[in-house]
């Protein structure tokens, strides 16, 4: 069901209380499809995300050789890309997605013919020069239109492989988006001579999502040393997936975990991994920071249910604390924005500079929508710094979400505390989470009338 334009935010008659099941991990979910394309047989994917995100990864794969079926609602089944796939000219539709246009084109390389990417017009402006820079100093060729000039940093793109890519020692400033080394590691066990990368710039922004790369190789049984920091080294040789599960998203499951913290209630999310590279499992450390109570309950050997309960005051109004500096959040930040609004007390976001290459520029996307209704934020290079306000002063107005799903989400969880705001666009969501309007509603009709958010 398309959801209305604008759509209005639901808000609660009282603390939210409700258990919610996310859907597969976008970033474990497009790695593992991408393993599986390049694995040396047949696999089966359980869990797997069904979203604009992961179609467009599943297309892309599979215009490159991979042949693809579901088999039910969340499983998919596999059948790798052939030795040099002869793939002709063709043409790989990105959207907004990151891990497509980052991770492709090193698989593009692998085959023989002229693959062009390009994606949405937002999508040309994300950065993706070193991903580009290393394939060439590993020998792949690649073009752009002229404009671009001889060292193309952004969408179109074309690569021109030749079935082989050599591998080897390769230097790249990765300081821009993590993104820029996964995509080499995950094809690096292709790669004749495997990889030996090399970061040369500032820290790598969202390491998590690298250890997950590295995780997902080695249980695909590639061999891969990241004992030195900036440094890693895969070792050619087979991929092996056969049959894995993808954790749920554990990011997306922080909007509704929030709606806990804003209402004073409690948000349950099952198969929550005991053990994970998600970043999302950060919300563990996050959330008590503004005032909740967060707990795990063993389900399974693997999995358990994470429990998060809001902070009521005395008089019975939900209370959220100011956490102070929260930094490195990377793509959590959105959410923990949301939540620094509408905080009793001030609270900076830092380390957050490369989320100007995120969808759009997502710092001062976050600005202009917390000004947007009332609320108080210093935007610097890198950094937010909210300074707390009455919830009473905020303003009901329609939020942009600049085609970002993580400003839909922000929107949706500020909604939470002022009556009448409504969302523009709420269906750019369905870059990871296409029933997420579905999913709030219900979480949200689930408060039952009493001291309310
Ligand atoms: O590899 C991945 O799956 C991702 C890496 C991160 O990118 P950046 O390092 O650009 O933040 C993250 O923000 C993005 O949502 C997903
Ligand atoms: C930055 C994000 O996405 P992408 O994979 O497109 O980089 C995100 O989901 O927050």
């Amino acid at each position: 069901m398309t959801p209305a334009d604008p759509w209005p935010a639901p808000r609660p008659a009282g603390p939210v209380d409700g258990t919610v099941r996310v859907p597969g991990s976008k970033s474990l979910t497009n790695r593992w499809l991408l393993l599986a394309a390049l694995a040396d047989g047949p696999s089966t994917l359980h869990g797997v995300l069904d979203s604009r995100d992961s179609r467009l990864m599943l297309q892309a794969l599979q215009a490159l050789g991979a042949q693809v079926t579901w088999a039910g609602p969340d499983t998919v089944q596999i059948t790798p890309l052939p030795h040099r796939p002869d793939v002709g000219s063709v043409t790989i539709d990105c959207g907004l997605a990151g891990t497509v246009m980052r991770f492709i084109p090193a698989v593009a390389a692998l085959t023989t013919g002229g693959v062009t990417l390009d994606g949405d017009p937002e999508a040309r402006v994300r950065p993706m020069g070193p991903v580009l820079r290393a394939l060439e100093q590993l020998g792949v060729r690649i073009d752009a239109p002229e404009s671009a000039g001889p060292e193309p940093t952004t969408l179109p793109i074309t690569v021109h492989g030749t079935g082989e890519v050599r591998g080897g020692r390769v230097e790249i400033d990765a300081s821009g988006s993590s993104q820029f080394v996964s995509a080499l590691l995950l094809a690096a066990p292709r790669f004749a001579q495997g990889l030996h990368l090399v970061h040369t710039g500032r820290s790598v922004p969202s390491p998590e999502h690298i250890a997950m790369t590295v995780s997902v190789l080695r249980q695909a049984g590639v061999e891969v040393d990241d004992s030195v920091p900036g440094t890693w080294r895969v070792a050619p040789g087979p991929v092996l997936v056969r049959e894995t599960t993808v954790e749920p998203d554990l990011s997306n499951a922080g909007p509704f975990l929030a709606a806990a913290v804003v209402t004073g209630g409690t948000v349950r999310i099952p198969d929550w991994p005991a053990e994970t590279t998600q970043i999302g499992d950060r919300w563990r450390q996050i959330l008590p920071r503004f005032g909740a109570t967060v707990s795990f309950e063993p389900g399974t050997e693997s999995t358990g249910t994470l429990t998060v309960t809001g902070s009521i005051d005395t008089d019975g109004t939900p209370t959220i604390c100011g956490p102070g500096e929260i930094a490195g959040t990377a793509e959590l930040a959105p959410t923990v924005a949301a939540l620094c609004l509408l905080a009793d007390g001030p609270s900076s976001l830092t380390g957050i500079g490369h989320l100007r290459g995120h969808e759009t520029d997502r710092l001062s996307a976050l600005a202009t929508e917390t000004a947007r209704v009332g609320g108080a934020v210093q935007e610097g290079t890198d950094r937010l710094d909210f300074a707390p306000v009455s919830r009473r002063s905020l303003k009901p107005e329609v939020m942009q979400t600049y085609l970002d799903h993580r400003m839909a989400t922000f929107a949706a969880v500020v909604g939470l505390a002022i009556p009448e705001v409504q969302i523009q666009d709420v269906a750019t969501t369905a870059k990871t989470m296409p029933d997420f309007p579905q999913m709030w509603t219900a979480l949200i009709g689930t408060a039952q009338p009493g001291s309310g958010a």
